[in-house]
């Protein structure tokens, strides 16, 4: 994952393959061994499940069983506990905070991105959703989402800062609506915003207002003075843990407070990818719930009544477990939570839904049809067709920089060898991209379409400026990693916590390949303590409802680079051909003085060459040793 892809990045080490096959022959209960949650939810008189960061993995893990689940698996998993909430007399919310596109072939390989999956995420039933940076890069992106998206939502998708240039009124308006004041099914009323941070890298058809603004216009102040409200809610695609530089949750959630002394105000965030839980205040926390389909976040509440609401439900719902826990020990407030970190597989959603592993009844006929659209989708965008074979497994932090089996390794000589002008093929060049265009780890075997997209989304331009001098050329790479953390990549650079990371438990790569585009099986194994997520929050290490072993966690720096056709004599070249993604053209140009001005960049091939388009020719060019019966 990464705020920036990366650096929070928990694609675990990859080579446990032979572990994998040994588990999966376990069944679950088998004497000895433990996997899977091992603990009932906690059910409160509120109760949400929280996606986000989504980046188009829909179709789930196809090589990470342990995220196997897909999209039709989790519109099962809400059904029935829609229905649970139900027969319990409790409030139950979905809720997603944004990033929709950019991280696989079914989000990516369609023009614009998020053509299909919007789509498939129509097929969930939210109560509440917003808006995230990555709707909001490229212009038809964002248009997409305002012509085919929120009126679709209509109500229920907030931006409450971020609003879309509309054509046919030749004004500047809000994408979705800027608040919902609303009561649930048992009666809590409820003022909810969606807010993104300050973000800046956004296409000019859009903006974004900045919080500390939004929290003086009139609407705002308006809607946190409405009477009768019993709990706000704060969506945003904006990190959890206000106190993180970038979160501008800390300055709404005052703004609130001032106001609301005591009110309850409940945060949902995202973007920087990682599972975290914060206490606010004794009245207000907030969670964060990973990405990628990696992970589904929970959270429960009580403490209602009729001094301080409408709730009409049922106060301690029967029969589970309920929250217990206030935010602080010294709390005066009645209100207590709970949360939980769901790892995104079928054998969890089984296990909190119908209590047992038993897919004939688990599947609903809504979910299976979900299942079946992805299966259709992946077949009509060919993101099955096989490339190569990757040779080892290689990920971007669970190893050292510049450890053969890190990525960067690779992708450098990926640089060097496939981003390349053949009108140019034999000058020096220095190849240079922002780690964070790097979305996910390499995996030892077949090498698809779709992975393509999984390592590298973006349709970031190769751009150039030629017969730069030498010595600037050359230092280039250390001038962008030291000289300045590139704005658009602060995420990137933060000090992330390192109690994250993904279950790398990997399926049989033949079966993948052997089964094509066909659905991959779910989790259904039995370990101790498998590598993947070991959270720490503000309540403590028991938020991860299946137990992991952590794994190893190195930084890394905000660039790479690729170099070609240094001299072999030794002798020092006069000029080098600088080559770069248009992400971080503002960087380079910064680094390389004010001799170099942006009327000399062009593109190095054609505003068609992008960062989507070098690793096919590297694999195909490359990795065809094991071909088609790829080893693993
Ligand atoms: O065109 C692009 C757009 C984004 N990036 C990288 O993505 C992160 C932001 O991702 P989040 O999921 O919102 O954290 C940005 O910092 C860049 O590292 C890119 O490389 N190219
Ligand atoms: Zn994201
Ligand atoms: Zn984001």
């Amino acid at each position: 994952c990464g705020a920036a892809g990366h650096t929070d990045s928990c694609y675990g080490p990859i080579n446990h393959i032979e572990h994998v096959r040994h588990v999966k022959r376990m069944q679950p209960g088998a004497q000895g061994a433990s996997y899977g949650p091992t603990r009932p939810l906690e059910w409160g008189q509120f109760n949400v499940m929280h996606t986000t960061d989504t980046h188009g993995w829909l179709e789930g893990h196809l090589k990470e069983k342990n995220y196997g689940a897909d999209w039709g698996d989790y519109v099962t998993f809400t059904n029935h506990m829609k229905h649970k909430a139900g027969n319990m007399g409790v409030d139950l919310l979905i809720v997603d905070t944004g990033d929709l596109h950019d991280g696989t072939g079914l989000s990516d390989a369609t023009n614009p991105d998020g053509e299909l999956t919007n789509d498939l995420f129509k097929e969930l039933d939210y109560d509440l959703l917003t808006i995230g940076n990555h709707e909001l890069y490229v212009s038809d992106v964002s248009y997409q989402v305002f012509n085919s998206f929120q009126n679709y939502w209509g109500d229920k998708y907030l931006t409450s800062n971020v609003q879309i240039f509309n054509p046919s009124t030749n004004e500047y308006e809000y994408i979705g609506k800027t608040h919902k004041y609303f009561t649930t099914a048992h009666g809590l009323r409820i003022m909810a915003f969606g807010i993104l941070y300050d973000f800046t890298g956004n296409s000019n058809s859009t903006k974004v207002i900045k919080a500390a603004q939004m929290v003086q216009q009139q609407w705002f102040q308006d809607a946190i003075n409405t009477k009768d409200v019993d709990m706000f809610l704060l969506l945003g695609h904006n990190i959890a843990r206000t106190t993180t530089g970038g979160s501008t949750f800390g300055l709404v959630h005052d703004a609130i407070r001032k106001v609301q002394p005591k009110t309850p105000i409940q945060i949902f965030g995202g973007h920087s990818h990682i599972r975290d839980f914060a206490v606010i205040d004794e009245s207000s926390t907030a969670l964060e719930s990973g990405c990628y389909c990696e992970t589904l976040g929970w959270f429960s509440m009580s403490g209602f009544d009729k001094t301080n609401s409408g709730f009409t439900g049922v106060k301690n719902p029967h029969g589970v477990s309920n929250p217990t826990r206030k935010a602080t020990t010294t709390s005066t407030s009645p209100f207590v939570y709970s949360r939980r970190y769901l790892d995104w597989n079928r054998y969890t959603f089984e296990y909190h839904s119908i209590g047992k592993q038993d897919d004939a009844s688990f599947d609903y006929h809504s979910g299976e049809r979900v299942t079946s659209d992805i299966t259709g989708y992946r077949t009509e965008l060919k993101l099955g067709e096989l490339y190569g074979c990757v040779p080892d497994s290689y990920c971007s932090t669970c190893v050292p920089f510049t450890d053969p089996k890190n990525i960067f390794t690779v992708l450098s000589d990926a640089l060097a060898v496939s981003v390349t002008n053949p009108a140019r093929a034999d000058k020096v060049k220095y190849v240079f991209c922002n780690t964070g265009g790097i979305r996910y780890d390499l995996f030892k075997g077949p090498f698809t379409y779709d992975d393509n997209f999984i390592v590298s989304p973006f349709r970031d331009v190769w751009l150039t400026i030629p017969d730069v001098p030498f010595n600037l050329a050359s230092a280039l790479l250390n001038g962008l990693n030291h000289g300045g953390v590139s704005k658009r990549d602060i995420f990137s650079a933060m000090p992330i916590p390192r109690d994250v990371c993904v279950d790398p438990m990997t399926a049989p790569l033949s079966e993948i390949k052997a089964r094509g585009d066909e659905r991959l099986g779910t989790s259904r194994r039995q370990v101790t303590e498998t590598p993947g997520f070991t959270t720490k929050d503000d309540f403590g290490t028991d938020g991860d409802d299946t137990a992991h072993a952590t794994v190893p966690h190195y930084s890394i720096p905000n660039y790479f680079q690729g170099v070609a056709n240094l001299p072999t004599d030794g002798s020092t070249p006069a000029v080098a051909d600088v080559v770069f993604v248009d992400f971080i053209q503002d960087y380079v140009l910064a680094f390389l003085g004010s001799a170099f001005t942006a009327d000399m960049v062009k593109p190095y091939v054609s505003e068609n060459f992008t960062s989507q388009d070098y690793l096919e020719p590297y694999v195909k060019a490359k990795w065809q040793a094991g071909m088609p019966n790829c080893p693993i």
